[in-house]
């Protein structure tokens, strides 16, 4: 029988009985086979618990769990058989070298010796360490690091990769890097990936559906063009001298784009636009016709907590129909 690449998640929850968490709360959603999938969220959201609980390290408290067709707490040697992990800081012995580590795994996987041996420099040439390839991981960068876990993930050739936070803390070419190699491997391998991670834009580059999570909860699902379309691609952002003033033009942006679009937080608006550059023309002209004064304007991308602060405010306007 074909090996099904597939996640699939139904209610889970997960409850720490140290300080009474619930790091995950009634998550569902499935992750196709051969498909690119990010979990997005801030720290303490929930994403490392959903990747423990996936890659069978601990059992969820309510719910279940699918992976590779397998469910995660009856039959966890078999979901092992399929996935590849990168966690959050592995503890590994510093002093061996990088192909030795790599060895090392493919001997757990039961490789022959020499197979362990051609699977270590095939890998290395992957992530581009041959050249460091001989030298003691305790000297690695924290870059190397990360390319070297990522190695150590594919010795199997799993059919799903789970990977939490691969690329938090690198440089742009280090993160270029990893993001270049997931690709590769999503497209021509059909590896199905679970990526977490805290940068919106690496969620949006890499994966071809989101979901956003935060205090364990899912509170958006779709594709990135999709969760752009319901976020508005731009921000413009307003300051005024009074919380008179920003209430006033609260009000009156509010009549003109949307009620979900404008939010206020004292003397800062924050306006959700499509089209950036002519919509802060067009906010402008607005104001400017109604008297209200603007102290400074800006037009930007949103950020993560900018798409937080945009989707709770929704939640607010379909429950109060403000
Ligand atoms: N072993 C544990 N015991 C008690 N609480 C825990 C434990 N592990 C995680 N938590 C708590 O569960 C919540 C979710 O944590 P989790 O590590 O899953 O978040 P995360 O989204 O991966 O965050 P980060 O981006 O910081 O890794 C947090 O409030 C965390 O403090």
């Amino acid at each position: 029988m074909a090996v099904n690449g597939s996640i699939e998640v139904k209610n889970l929850s997960k409850t720490f009985k140290k300080g009474n968490v619930k790091a995950v709360r009634d998550v569902s959603f499935s992750v196709k086979e051969g498909e690119f999938f990010a979990f997005l969220g801030p720290n303490g959201a929930g994403k490392s618990t959903t990747v423990q609980i996936l890659t069978t390290l601990i059992n969820a408290t309510g719910g279940e769990a699918a992976v590779a067709g397998h469910d995660v707490i009856r039959e966890p040697e078999k979901v092992r058989r399929y996935i590849g992990v990168a966690l959050q800081e592995t503890g590994v012995d510093p002093d061996l070298t990088g192909r030795e580590l790599i060895e090392l795994q493919a001997n757990i996987f039961g490789f022959s010796k020499d197979r362990a041996k051609e699977r270590a420099v095939e890998l290395l040439e992957i992530v581009q360490l041959t050249e460091a390839a001989e030298r003691r991981i305790g000297n690695y960068s924290g870059g190397m690091r990360r390319r070297l876990d990522l190695a150590l993930t594919l010795v199997n050739e799993p059919k799903i990769l789970f990977l939490d936070e691969p690329t938090t803390g690198l440089d742009p070419s280090n993160r270029m890097a990893i993001w270049k190699e997931l690709q590769r491997l999503n497209e021509e391998k059909g590896t199905t990936i679970f990526l977490t991670t805290q940068y919106l834009e690496e969620a949006d580059s890499l994966a071809h559906r989101i979901s956003i999570i935060n205090h364990g909860e899912i509170v958006a699902t779709g594709t990135p063009k999709e969760l752009k379309a319901q976020i508005g691609s731009d921000l413009v952002t307003l300051r005024f001298i009074s919380d008179g003033d920003s209430e006033a033009a609260e009000g009156i942006l509010k009549h003109q784009m949307g009620a979900s679009e404008v939010i206020r937080q004292s003397e800062k608006l924050t306006v959700y636009v499509k089209d950036g550059a002519k919509q802060l023309l067009e906010i402008v002209r607005i104001l400017d016709g109604e008297g209200i004064e603007i102290e400074t304007v800006n037009l930007s991308s949103p950020t993560l907590d900018d798409i937080f602060l945009k989707i709770t405010n929704d939640q607010e306007v379909e429950t109060h129909g403000e």
